[in-house]
C-alpha cells in the first residue's frame, strides 16, 4: 500500500503497512520499535504513518526529514502526546516533559532553561558533580577491595554506581541532599518508587490505543502509577514541606531549584502568580525521572563500546594523561581541552540513543508536511537510533569510531539533523547542558582513576549489546567490570 491508496479520495497520507481493523498496526511495532521502524523505512521510506488502535502516528526517520520538522514546522509539531499514565496525580499538568504546549509550559521551560540550567547556573554547581563523583569512585574502589578481601570477585556492577552517583548530583541541585546514602531510608525509597514509574511509563499500554479500554486498565499499569507515583509524591511533599517550614528570610546559603521554584511570582508575562505548590513537586521529581536514567545509561554505554575498543580506550586514556596528568583530578574545565572524550560522548549519542524515539510529540493542527496531509492530533515520533545509523548521512555507520568527529562540526545540540539525540527545536531537552557535564566528568574519572579490565571468560568482541526496551534504552545485561586503580591520589 502506498500513501495514496490510504488517502484515496480523501487526502495523501503518508505511507505505511496496512493494518489490522480496530488495532491498525500495533502489532508492526515488535518488541523493539525503533528497530522494527527501521526496517520499515526501507519498504515505506522516511515518513512513515502507522495506526496504533486510534492513535494516527507518523514517524520520521532521516536527517532530511527531522530537519524539514524541526525548521519548518517544529510550532504545529511542539505539543505532547501523552501517556494515560502519566495523567495519575495530575502528573502531566505539573509536567514540563509531557505537558501542553501551553502558557504554563512555557513559563516553566524558561525558568528551567534561563535560570535553572543556564550555563552560569551549571558553572556554579560543578562542585556539586565532583563531590558525587568522588563519593562514587570510594566506593567502587571500597566494594572490589572488600570483594577481594573476601576472596570474592572483585568484579563491580557500573551501572549501579553510576545510578547512585547520578541520583545524587540530581538530589543536591534540585533540593541540597544526598538522597541516596546509607541513613537515608526515605531517599532509597524514592529512588526505588521513581524507578518503579519509569518501568510502569516505558511499557506499551493497550488503553493507549484503545481509549475505550482505559477504564478496565488492562495491565494493571494505571494502578501500579498511582501507587508508586503517589508514594514519590509523598516524599518530595515532606521535603517541601520541611524546606518551607525551616526557611530562614535572609539565609545565605547557595539557592537550589527548590528555592528558585519556592520563590518564583510570575513572569508578567504567561504566569502571573506564585507556582502552586503541587506543580513544584511534579517539577522536582520529573529532573529525577529525565536526568539520572538517561545520563548513567549514556556513561554505561561509552564504557562497554570502550571496553570493546582497546585502541579508543587507550586514546581516551592518553589524552587525559597529557592535558590533566597523573596529580589531579580531571576538572569541568578541562573538558573542552579533551576533544577525544568529546568525540566519544557523541559517538556513544549516535550509536545509543538513550531515549530512541524521543519524547512523543503531537501535532496542533491539520498539515502539509513533505508532501503529505498530516491531520491534528497525530502523534510524531522521530527514530533518532535510525538517523544515527542511516548509511545517507553516516560513513560506516555500525562501527563505534568517535574520530569521525574530530575535526568535524557536528554536535547534538539540535542544528545537524544527523545527530539529535537530544531532540531539537522548542521541545530539545532542557537539561542538555547538564548531562553533558555530569556524563563527561563521570566518564572522565572512571577512567583517570581506575583501568578497567573484563571479567574472567569475557573478551572485547563478545560483549553483550543487546538493548533493553524502557523508558531509556539501556544494556540488557548490565556492565560486570574489574576497576584496577590508577592512582593513588584521587578521590581518596
Ligand atoms: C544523556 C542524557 C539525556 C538525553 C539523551 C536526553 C534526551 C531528551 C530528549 C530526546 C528529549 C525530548 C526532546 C524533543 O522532544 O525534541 C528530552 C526532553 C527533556 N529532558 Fe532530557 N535528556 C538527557 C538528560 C536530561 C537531564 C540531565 C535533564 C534534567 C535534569 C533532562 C530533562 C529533560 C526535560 C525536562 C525534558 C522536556 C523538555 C520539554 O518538553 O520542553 N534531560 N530529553
Amino acid at each position: 500500500l502506498n500513501g495514496k491508496k490510504w488517502g484515496k479520495g480523501t487526502k495523501n497520507l503518508p505511507p505505511g503497512p496496512p493494518g489490522w481493523p480496530l488495532l491498525g498496526n500495533i502489532f508492526d511495532l515488535g518488541t523493539v520499535p525503533h528497530q522494527t521502524l527501521q526496517e520499515l523505512k526501507l519498504k515505506y521510506g522516511p515518513v512513515l504513518r502507522l495506526r496504533l488502535g486510534s492513535m494516527e502516528t507518523v514517524v520520521i526517520q532521516s536527517a532530511k526529514a527531522a530537519a524539514e520538522l524541526f525548521k519548518n514546522h517544529d510550532a504545529n509539531f511542539c505539543d505532547r502526546k501523552c501517556l494515560d499514565v502519566l495523567t495519575s496525580h495530575n502528573y502531566r499538568d505539573g509536567s514540563l516533559a509531557v505537558g501542553q504546549f501551553s502558557p504554563y509550559w512555557r513559563m516553566l521551560r524558561r525558568l528551567c532553561s534561563m535560570e535553572m540550567m543556564s550555563n552560569k547556573r551549571i558553572n556554579e554547581t560543578t562542585s556539586i558533580r565532583r563531590k558525587c563523583i568522588d563519593q562514587m569512585i570510594r566506593s567502587i574502589e571500597d566494594d572490589a577491595t572488600a570483594g577481594g578481601a573476601r576472596g570474592e570477585s572483585v568484579a563491580v556492577n557500573l551501572r549501579h554506581y553510576l545510578s547512585t552517583m547520578l541520583f545524587n548530583i540530581v538530589g543536591n541541585l534540585m533540593l541540597s541532599r544526598d538522597l541516596l546514602h546509607s541513613q537515608s531510608k526515605e531517599g532509597y525509597e524514592f529512588f526505588q518508587a521513581i524507578g518503579k514509574t519509569t518501568v510502569w511509563a516505558g511499557k506499551p499500554n493497550v488503553a493507549d490505543f484503545l481509549p475505550f479500554l482505559k477504564w478496565l486498565d488492562p495491565q494493571g499499569l494505571k494502578k501500579n502509577m498511582l501507587k508508586d507515583l503517589g508514594r514519590a509524591i509523598e516524599i518530595i511533599e515532606g521535603f517541601v514541606k520541611e524546606r518551607i517550614e525551616k526557611h530562614k528570610p535572609n539565609e545565605k546559603k547557595a539557592k537550589d531549584f527548590l528555592d528558585t521554584l519556592l520563590e518564583f511570582e510570575g513572569d508578567g508575562k504567561d504566569w502571573q502568580e506564585k507556582i502552586p505548590h503541587e506543580k513544584i513537586i511534579i517539577i522536582i521529581m520529573e529532573m529525577f525521572i529525565a536526568g539520572s536514567d538517561s545520563t548513567s545509561t549514556t556513561v554505561e554505554w561509552a564504557m562497554t563500546e570502550l571496553l570493546r575498543k582497546p585502541e579508543a580506550m587507550r586514546k581516551v586514556k592518553e589524552e587525559l594523561n597529557e592535558v590533566v596528568g597523573v596529580n589531579r583530578n580531571v576538572e569541568e574545565i578541562d573538558i573542552e581541552k579533551l576533544p577525544y572524550l568529546q568525540a566519544v560522548l557523541k559517538e556513544t549519542l549516535r550509536f545509543h540513543p538513550p531515549v530512541p524515539l524521543l519524547v512523543p510529540r503531537n501535532t496542533i493542527h491539520d498539515t502539509y508536511f513533505m508532501g503529505y496531509h498530516i491531520p491534528k492530533d497525530t502523534q510524531v515520533l522521530v527514530n533518532v537510533w535510525a538517523i544515527g545509523r542511516d548509511p545517507d548521512s553516516w560513513k560506516d555507520p555500525l562501527s563505534f569510531k568517535p574520530e569521525r568527529f574530530l575535526g568535524s562540526s557536528i554536535d547534538y545540540k539540535g542544528q545537524n539533523f544527523e545527530l539529535i539525540p537530544f531532540g531539537s527545536g522548542r521541545r530539545i531537552c532542557v537539561g542538555m547542558l547538564l548531562a553533558q557535564r555530569m556524563v563527561l566528568l563521570g566518564l572522565a574519572s572512571l577512567i583517570q582513576c581506575f583501568d578497567w579490565e573484563l571479567v574472567e571468560g569475557s573478551i572485547p568482541e563478545t560483549l553483550d549489546m543487546r538493548e533493553n526496551i524502557g523508558m531509556s534504552v539501556r544494556k540488557l545485561v548490565p556492565l560486570n567490570v574489574i576497576p584496577k586503580r590508577r592512582l593513588r591520589t584521587m578521590a581518596t
